[in-house]
């Protein structure tokens, strides 16, 4: 799974699952497989601070296979409770079948001097390489916490941004490497929650924010039925949040019958904005540009009554806008994104992205939604939302969308979210909502709900 990772570009959780099924490994394995190829993968770079120390050579001087096996042998040293002698032995065996034999004597001297400090010790050795002067505590809290430089950079500035304080970054970036429980959600009308928690056997108890989670303690979500037949589905409690904050924000005007969702795919967020629709006799337009995608969302909303979805589309929401002008009551965007605030859910996707991937993004963004706030009808609400606290991705593209329309306003995300999640759940003095992992346990979804004017009438400056 690593040298695919590294040398396809798969994605780990794509890769993994069927590697397990074909080599018949389940339950206990599966779960120490799991652990293994995944925190392999997100301590990457804290395992390539320590390894280079090690090895006393720089890592391009390290064939890409050997310096895998490297990581691999580091995960088991330092990050499970995998006794010494087995984890240098078997990944030196791994060494000399996979990479000869030469190699297996260099992984036995580096796994061996991995191993004679603690890991506590390696934090404030790499700690001090990064930052030798003291004076730069993101640059060590990024190696010691295995982010890039620029993410650990970024997720601070997002904090601030957020009237957090930047001392809460390392419990960012630590929430970033613990693997996150499954969620899953019950669809209203589908399925109730209590009886979802049945189903899961034991293994599932409600959620914190929204009525409709269930977090699971382990086990294979796939073979709960009502996940099988999507009457529920797997989704983090961020999405729920946000989809359910949508249906209860406040429009001015009457109609409240068409709802759009503009980028639509795989539908998790699709089929919980279908399901309270059809409570509400409402209906749904799910649209996404990618095709495969679209057949991902027609199985999401499987379970979901037909009368209730108006229609599957493929197409690209940068033109809805312009072709159905003012005709939806709630749209949500729920843009394509960096995925920044969903690090713990994607083992690899940390040491992939670019800064650069922020300047495409974001033009699409704007772009997407410019075409929703016209395709909202006046009074209608559209829910901007991505999975990501990045500022280039949220702040600054409501800023910039803003400064172009006169007819919009931000509207005060809170109250909706405390409706859904109850008066505790702690949110910031800003109108918009930011969620993150160390705080509330979900990804760090940002959510920013946006009305268009009455006809006829102003809207104050907004934010
Ligand atoms: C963050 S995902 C949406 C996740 C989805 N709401 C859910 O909960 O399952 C963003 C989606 O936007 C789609 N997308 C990208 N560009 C688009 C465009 N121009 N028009 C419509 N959808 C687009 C991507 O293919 C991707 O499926």
């Amino acid at each position: 799974m690593l040298r695919d990772v590294d040398e396809s570009d798969s994605y780990a959780n794509l890769v993994l699952p069927p590697l397990l099924r074909d080599r018949g490994i389940s339950g206990r394995d599966a779960a120490f497989a799991t652990e293994l190829a995944y925190g392999t993968l997100r301590l990457r770079g804290r395992y390539d601070a320590i390894i280079e120390i090690c090895a006393a050579r720089t890592l391009d001087k390290i064939e890409a296979p050997v310096l895998d096996l490297l990581r691999l042998g580091a995960h088991q040293l330092l990050g499970m409770r995998v006794p010494a002698h087995a984890a240098v032995s078997e990944t030196v065996g791994l060494a000399r079948e996979r990479t000869g034999v030469g190699s297996g004597q260099f992984v036995n001297a580096v796994l061996r001097s991995v191993g004679r400090e603690s890991l506590e010790t390696w934090l404030e050795r790499i700690g001090e390489v990064a930052d030798p002067a003291g004076t730069d505590v993101v640059a060590r809290l990024a190696v010691t916490e295995s982010h890039p430089a620029w993410v650990a950079r970024a997720m601070r500035e997002a904090l601030v941004g957020n009237g957090r304080s930047a001392e809460e970054l390392g419990d960012l970036l630590r929430a970033d490497n613990l693997a996150p429980q499954v969620t899953l959600v019950a669809r209203p009308g589908l399925i109730r929650t209590g009886d979802l928690v049945e189903e899961t056997r034991g293994a599932g108890t409600r959620g914190h924010w929204t009525p409709t989670a269930v977090v699971l303690s382990g086990g294979d979500p796939g073979v709960i039925p009502a996940v099988r037949d999507c009457r529920a589905g797997v989704q983090d409690e961020a999405s729920q949040l946000v989809a359910l904050a949508l249906t209860v924000a406040p429009l001015l005007g009457e109609s409240d019958s068409r709802w759009l969702d503009l980028c639509a795919g795989p539908g998790g967020k699709a089929a919980l904005l279908g399901a309270v629709a059809h409570e509400r006799g409402a209906r749904l337009v799910a649209n996404e540009v990618t095709p495969h995608r679209v057949r991902l969302v027609e199985h999401a909303l499987a379970a979901l009554p037909r009368d209730t979805i108006e229609e599957i589309r493929t197409g690209d929401g940068r033109i809805v806008g312009q072709d159905e002008p003012g005709s939806y009551d709630r749209v949500l965007v729920d843009a394509p994104c960096t995925g920044l605030g969903a690090l713990r859910r994607r083992p690899e996707a940390r040491w992939r992205r670019t800064p650069s991937d922020l300047a495409q993004l974001g033009t699409l963004q704007r772009e997407l939604l410019t075409s929703a706030l016209t395709a909202v009808r006046p009074g209608g609400v559209v829910a901007y939302v991505t999975c990501s606290p990045h500022l280039a991705e949220t702040q600054l593209v409501i800023k910039d969308v803003l400064r172009k329309r006169a007819d919009v306003e931000v509207i005060d995300a809170r109250p909706a979210v405390r409706r859904i999640a109850g008066q505790n759940i702690p949110l910031g003095d800003r109108p918009d909502i930011q969620l993150w992992p160390h705080v509330h346990g979900t990804d760090a979804m940002h959510l920013t709900l946006l009305r268009r004017a009455l006809e006829g009438t102003a809207v104050d400056e907004a934010v």
